[in-house]
């Protein structure tokens, strides 16, 4: 008996690698044909999946929903549960990640995900990643010392949040350097110090002259660099890493199960999930839980003024289009506002700044596989078929600057997911507006979360049956982005800045910082000079130390 499902074994995006265990795509984090991981095969929830699962914990869930992917020849049980267990008990919340009802006649919920260490969704899966890190490389160390002992170099790219919850999931670990690139002055002020004022000797900050995906260019350079990884085992903690979608699946059906046990929701209701998107890793999790069997009716993704996205969703076309100041949607503020010669526009939601959206990959994989390939050929060939579609789509990305998919495939992309396009006008609108809204009593979204919100209140206008609920994900806290917030509320009544600002956050800009700078002009070679000089430094620190 093969102690391994296909569920369990993994697979690139770009049909080079297939059959690796969970613990090498995690480790490996981007495979070396450029592609993505993940599992040869979806797997289906247990058919008792909803008496089984109702009443567990977050944590019992997460284990559940884990199991499903990850052998237990790879990482026993009572270990996995161990993990779980450490990585939730960092949240301010027993729940992990609660839902609160917004609006009772609509059937608008919100899901929030923001109460680990740094406000942001990606505490979720940044907590299980950074221990998952460490349970590999104590088992791999064992008995090593000195030089012998294996070494990770994390590299991430940041648009505020990933970064400091790798940080925060990464900081005084054994074994590991953490290098985190994010666009100089891009970032929010609390989202700059929440990463830049960590001391621990292992966590290195490099701030980039150049955007969000000038930075995650530069980390999928220095994957496919043979040079550094010879000398280096890289790991990534971007959402490229399978790790992060696998453990933003939990929330999906945690809330399920929370949605379910209200009395507003009939045995006829629909749910719908909406999720302010950027690198689509959040929503793929979602996708993953539809796929396993999870009853929601579409996922819709909604955008910024950053809208490759949407625009696909529109049109087919994938296409990394400048968008012109002027031309936004909205209009507002306009004054002042920069728009990257790559055509990143900055935004009231700079954490969804971003114009390639990594995570579309995966999607496209299952799409290839689903409308390109037919059952009765072999299943290794449907997967290398789907794979070589994937590689054409992206080489013509690379090239071009876009293509185009036929109207099979946007139609399979339809089935399951809707979009939406939020200006930055009606971001600040919506969060105006439930502030004020009698029925969800002052309650602040973030920028991001707001877009959420809007994607969520256009929905519900044409969804049917009437009974559709929708949640929508609460990706931060809304005291990570002090001035949208302000732009909405200031001069509201019974809005003041004291209230929003947890004790946490209360004289972080005024500490210390630590980071290097980068040029953008230095390439991806500039980094990786940085990265190679400054984990040497660390690990002779370490050795003068003799820990
Ligand atoms: C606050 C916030 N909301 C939404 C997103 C978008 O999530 P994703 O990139 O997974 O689509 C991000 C960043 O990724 C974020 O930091
Ligand atoms: N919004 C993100 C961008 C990186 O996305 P990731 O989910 O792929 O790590 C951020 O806050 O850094």
């Amino acid at each position: 008996m093969s102690s391994h499902t296909a569920s369990q074994r993994y697979l690139s995006t770009r049909g080079g690698s297939y059959d690796l265990s969970f613990e090498e795509a995690v480790l490996k984090g981007l495979a070396s044909d450029g592609g993505l991981f993940i599992p040869e095969e979806i797997p289906s929830l247990p058919s008792d999946w909803v008496s089984k699962w109702q009443h567990l914990s977050f944590g019992e869930l997460a284990y559940e929903i884990f199991s499903l992917y990850i052998s237990p020849f790879e990482i026993p049980a009572t270990d996995l549960k161990d993990i779980i267990r450490r990585s939730y008990s960092t949240f301010r919340t027993e729940d992990v990640t609660p839902t609160v009802t917004l609006d009772k006649d609509k059937n608008i919920h919100l899901l929030e995900l923001f109460h680990g260490p740094t406000f942001a969704f990606k505490d979720v899966a940044l907590q299980f990643l950074g221990n998952l890190f460490e349970y590999f490389l104590v088992r791999r160390n064992q008995g090593k010392t000195g030089r012998d002992r294996e070494h990770l170099t994390v590299i991430g790219a940041t648009s505020g949040d990933t970064g400091s919850a790798a940080i925060y999931g990464l900081r005084g670990k054994k074994d590991v350097s953490v290098f985190i690139m994010h666009p100089q002055g891009k970032v929010s002020p609390i989202q700059e110090a929440q990463m830049t004022t960590v001391m621990d000797a292992n966590v290195h900050n490099l701030a980039v002259d150049g955007t969000f995906d000038d930075c995650q260019d530069f980390v999928k350079a220095l994957f496919a660099d043979p040079e550094i990884n010879k000398t280096h085992r890289l790991a990534a903690v971007n959402s490229i890493n399978w790790a992060r979608i696998l453990a933003q699946i939990t929330y999906y059906f945690y809330a399920y199960f929370n949605l379910i046990r209200k009395p507003s929701f009939l045995p006829a209701s629909t749910i719908r999930f909406v999720v302010p998107t950027g690198n689509f890793g959040d929503i793929l999790a979602g996708y993953f839980a539809k796929r396993m069997g999870l009853p929601a009716e579409k996922l819709v993704i909604a955008t910024n003024e950053n809208d490759i996205l949407h625009r696909f969703w529109q049109t087919g076309k994938y296409e990394k289009k400048p968008v012109h100041g002027k031309e936004a949607e909205g209009g507002i503020p306009q004054d002042g506002v920069k728009v990257h010669e790559d055509g990143v526009k900055e935004t009231l939601s700079p954490a969804m700044d971003i114009l390639v959206s990594s995570n579309f990959e995966r999607l496209l994989w299952f799409l290839a596989y689903e409308v390109y390939t037919t059952s009765s050929d072999a299943v290794a060939q449907r997967r290398s078929q789907a794979g070589e579609h994937v590689r054409l789509w992206l080489d013509a990305l690379k090239a071009e600057g876009g293509f185009n998919v036929d109207q099979q495939i946007l139609a399979a992309a339809k089935k399951d997911f809707e979009s939406e396009r939020v200006s930055d006008r009606q971001t600040l609108q919506t969060i105006t507006e439930i502030f004020s809204s009698p029925s969800s009593q002052g309650y602040i979204l973030d920028p991001h979360s707001a877009i959420g919100i809007t994607g969520a209140l256009r929905s519900a206008e044409r969804a049917t049956p009437p009974s559709t609920h929708h949640i929508s994900l609460a990706t931060a806290h809304p005291a990570k982005f002090s001035s949208a917030v302000d732009m909405a509320l200031n001069g509201q009544r019974g809005y003041s800045w004291d209230v929003v600002l947890p004790s946490e956050f209360v004289g972080l800009e005024d500490k210390p910082r630590r980071v290097s700078n980068v040029k953008k002009s230095e390439g991806w070679e500039g980094v990786r000079r940085v990265v190679v000089a400054e984990v040497e430094a660390e690990l002779q620190a370490v050795e003068r130390a003799g820990k």
